[in-house]
């Protein structure tokens, strides 16, 4: 018998993620999930619904997630931490608000809440609290006991996180042609946000040209193109850049685009690239298509060879650390003295996210943090 971690006060996990179409019939409904007012341009809407017809009209985030689901059960499992999984989606079935009906239903009163986003941001952080606070509402108009629901803080920096994207990137290197192996750059990518995002990412205090959230970018990105150079004992340049920008034009978000930048190296001489899309937490639609469609047939065009390395998904040391971050903020939570587990300059994020933390636009509920209208 292994020994019996600890989870309690928590007794429930919610892997909170953004959700995705499963077939053609899907797609519409799904981008109008996404998008309602939010004031996308309806040309980017018909352009981004091609992107997921032309794979069948199905994203594979779905099934990315069934199988971290599995993963966790059978880590918990087999580590002694007895703590029921549950699954929702912000934007697609299973519904958030559904699966946290059934959790009521099951009788959970502490729910911690793990999301398929490991930085701050609105998009990233605070869009997924007011949808838990929207889930909340709809079931308290039903009458139903609400849960107590935290949020476990932005893994970003955890070495479970950082580790499996270490790898990936030297995989990735070995696999280009050995000619332009040493003198290739390596671009860390993420989603773009409108710059006025970033800048308001993150707790007030840390608010500055691109906020927490490209400083948590650039700290991880750091910390891989480090533990690369030691790997492989070449130094290689790199830089952080940004894909799937939407919005509209005169709106600005930040910059380079990835295409742009592999445009800008070629020119530059620079041999090959490998692409690390370290804002992503598994191969879903914005990497499919985006780098290894979209930005993958540009390089091919310069005639400039290109890789892209492999997101976390569920990988064992992705997988082990949630547990970790589970069994750390239950102990925080019961009141013992925890050192909170990180890598690079930043250190680890916040629990809680304080008042103010990543705004929105307007102003609306969010559960999960000190500014929750719930317990
Ligand atoms: C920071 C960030 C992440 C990473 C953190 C996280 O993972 O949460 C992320 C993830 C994702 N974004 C996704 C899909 C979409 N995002 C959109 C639109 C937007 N994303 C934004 C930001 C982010 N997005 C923003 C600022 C917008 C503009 C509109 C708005 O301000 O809300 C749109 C609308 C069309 C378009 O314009 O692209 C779609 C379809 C999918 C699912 C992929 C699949 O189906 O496999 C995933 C995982
Ligand atoms: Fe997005």
């Amino acid at each position: 018998m292994p020994d019996v971690l600890d989870a309690s006060p928590y007794d429930a996990l919610l892997l909170l993620s953004f959700g995705g179409p499963e077939g053609p019939d899907d797609v519409v409904p799904f981008l109008e999930n996404v998008t309602r007012g939010r004031g996308i341009p309806k040309e980017r809407l018909k352009e981004v619904g091609q992107h997921y017809f032309q794979f069948g009209g199905v994203s594979p985030i779905n099934d990315q997630n069934r199988a971290l689901l599995h993963a966790l059960r059978e880590d918990f499992a087999g580590h002694g931490l007895d703590l029921p999984v549950y699954w929702g989606n912000r934007n697609w079935a299973p519904y958030l608000t559904d699966t946290l009906r059934e959790m009521v239903r099951d009788g959970r009163r502490r729910v911690l809440v793990l999301a398929t986003s490991a930085y701050a941001s609105y998009s990233g952080c605070r869009q997924y609290r007011e949808n838990l606070a929207d889930a909340l509402a709809t079931l308290e108009a039903e009458g139903l006991e609400l849960p107590r629901i935290d949020k476990l803080r932005h893994y970003f920096n955890h070495p479970g996180f950082v580790e499996p994207m270490i790898d990936g990137v030297v995989r990735s290197l070995a696999d280009l042609p050995e000619d332009v192996r040493d003198g290739a750059h390596i671009a860390f990518c993420t989603h773009s946000i409108p710059n006025t995002a970033a800048d308001t990412s993150g707790p007030v205090e840390s608010h500055g040209d691109g906020g927490a959230y490209v400083a948590q970018h650039l700290d991880v990105a750091r910390l891989i193109a480090d533990a690369v150079r030691e790997r492989t004992g070449v130094e290689r340049p790199w830089q952080l850049v940004y894909q799937s920008r939407s919005g509209a034009p005169h709106i600005p978000w930040l910059e380079p685009d990835i295409c742009d930048h592999l445009e800008e190296r070629h020119a530059a001489g620079v041999p090959a690239v490998v692409m690390a899309p370290i804002g992503f937490v598994s191969d879903h639609m914005e990497v499919l298509y985006d780098l290894d469609t979209e930005a993958t047939a540009r390089a091919r065009e310069l005639g400039l060879p290109v890789r892209r390395s492999a997101t976390v998904g569920d990988d064992p040391r992705f997988v082990a650390a949630v547990r970790e971050l589970i069994v750390e903020r239950a102990a925080t939570e019961r009141g013992q003295d925890v050192t909170p587990c990180a890598l690079g300059a930043l250190g680890a994020s916040h629990d809680v996210c304080p008042v103010g933390c990543c705004p929105a636009r307007a102003p609306r509920p969010a559960a999960a943090g000190v500014d929750s209208p719930y317990a």
